[in-house]
């Protein structure tokens, strides 16, 4: 492991998540190792474990998600559109990838207890993998602020669900002390293993579509995967695979957008208090990994945008009713990003662009049902229905 802001290194198996300085760790790949396994087929995530850090397995088949050529937006946009669709994950979404790496690197160094804060989705992840590994997790979330989908599948995985009151960067401060003093291994974000396994989406993408994308495009919360998929593709880039890295474009809800206020105000970084919106995996006011996301955009030559709640809400009825793609609100915000910025021109028509839509649309089946009123129940005749046709 290295440190992103020093350079020290330290052992692998050292049971640390930052540096002694302060500074956010990164796992230093062997590129040595590293093969080329990217000819189109049989895509799954370990079909790159040359890539990745750990010998344990803990899996539940996860990765080799669809990337879809969105062609009915594609037309309406005038753009190459496409979705890696990572709601098809085991647990529907992305956070599987890190915690198949996460979980193993955990038994490797014989932990046998587990732990996370999250605004649903990482703890749903990682109470399935601890299922799997026969290890113990606790999950620790924002009392009131999980959707329905994301609670159900934390307890049915057997995990200790503690409801935090506060929000998700509170229940965080509590995991990471936890983690230093209690004996039990964190799987948030901040540890780089977990990260590992999430840049395969990068890989991924790059073995699906045979060539590097212009521009990638996701929700940005805790702000780990734009780092993790930022890794991948330099990495394949450094391996020598690729001779093209996309522009990375992490997209913020309003409410929540501490890095999309930073970066358009020109300013330095300052977390926001109290982090509010629809898309309550994003809810996040002071993104732990906001360093690395920083240098993934401005290395990439990318941006960040922040999107309303009503913007995010009509690009998931876009990409349901005219893709019959259906992904939670936070997975929306890309579309809902790029849409915005092709109309102010800060991108370009011209180029292709993928969607990372990083959860499935069931995990939160009331914003949906909140919104739509059914119409009155008809009499069971051909009458009636024959009315509701007119
Ligand atoms: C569905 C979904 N999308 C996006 C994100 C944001 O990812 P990150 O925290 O890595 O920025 C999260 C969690 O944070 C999430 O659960
Ligand atoms: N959306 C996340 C927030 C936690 O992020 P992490 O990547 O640090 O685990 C969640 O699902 O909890």
């Amino acid at each position: 492991m290295r440190c992103i802001e020093c350079g020290r290194e330290y052992d692998e198996n050292e049971l640390r998540y930052r540096c002694d300085c302060g500074g956010l760790l990164e796992v230093v790949t062997d590129l040595e190792r590293a093969e080329d396994v990217f000819d189109g087929k049989n895509v799954t995530l370990w079909k790159y474990e040359s890539w990745l850090p750990v010998r344990k397995r803990v899996s539940l088949n996860e990765g080799g998600t669809p990337l879809y050529r969105l062609s009915n937006l594609e037309r309406e946009l005038g753009v190459e559109l496409y979705a890696k669709n990572e709601g098809a994950n085991p647990t529907g979404s992305f956070k599987d990838r890190g915690m198949t790496v996460g979980v193993s690197k955990a038994l490797e160094l014989g932990m046998d207890k587990v732990i996370c804060a999250s605004t649903g989705n990482t703890s749903a992840s990682l109470a399935a993998y601890a299922a799997k590994a026969g290890i113990k997790a606790y999950v620790l979330v924002p009392s009131g602020k999980i959707a329905l989908g994301k609670l159900a599948q934390a307890i049915i995985y057997g995990a200790r669900v503690v409801p935090v009151k506060g929000n998700f960067d509170d229940a965080l401060r509590v995991v990471v002390e936890a983690s230093a003093k209690l004996g039990v291994y964190m799987l948030n974000s901040i540890n780089p293993f977990r990260l590992e396994g999430q840049k395969t989406i990068a890989l991924e993408i790059y073995d699906q579509l045979g060539f590097v994308p212009d521009n990638v495009v996701l929700p940005v919360g805790n702000a780990g995967n734009i780092s993790a998929i930022w890794k991948g593709f330099k990495e394949l880039y450094e391996k020598g695979i690729t001779d093209e890295l996309p522009r990375m474009i992490g997209i913020q809800a309003e409410g929540a957008a501490p890095l999309a206020r930073a970066w358009k105000a020109k300013k330095p970084f300052e977390p926001v208090e109290n982090p509010e919106t629809v898309a309550t995996a994003i809810r996040i006011g002071n993104p732990a990994n906001w360093p690395k996301a920083w240098r993934a955009v401005e290395e990439s030559g990318g941006l960040f945008e922040s999107v309303s709640d009503g913007e995010i809400l009509r690009a998931q009825e876009l990409l349901a009713s005219r893709e019959g793609l259906f992904v939670e609100p936070a997975s929306a915000a890309p579309l809902a990003g790029l849409m915005k910025l092709l109309e102010s021109g800060e991108l370009d028509r011209g180029e292709s662009y993928v969607l990372v839509t990083t959860g499935h649309g069931l995990k939160d089946p009331n914003v949906v049902v909140n919104r739509f009123t059914l119409p009155k129940p008809i009499e069971p005749t051909l009458e009636a229905f024959r009315e509701v046709m007119k």
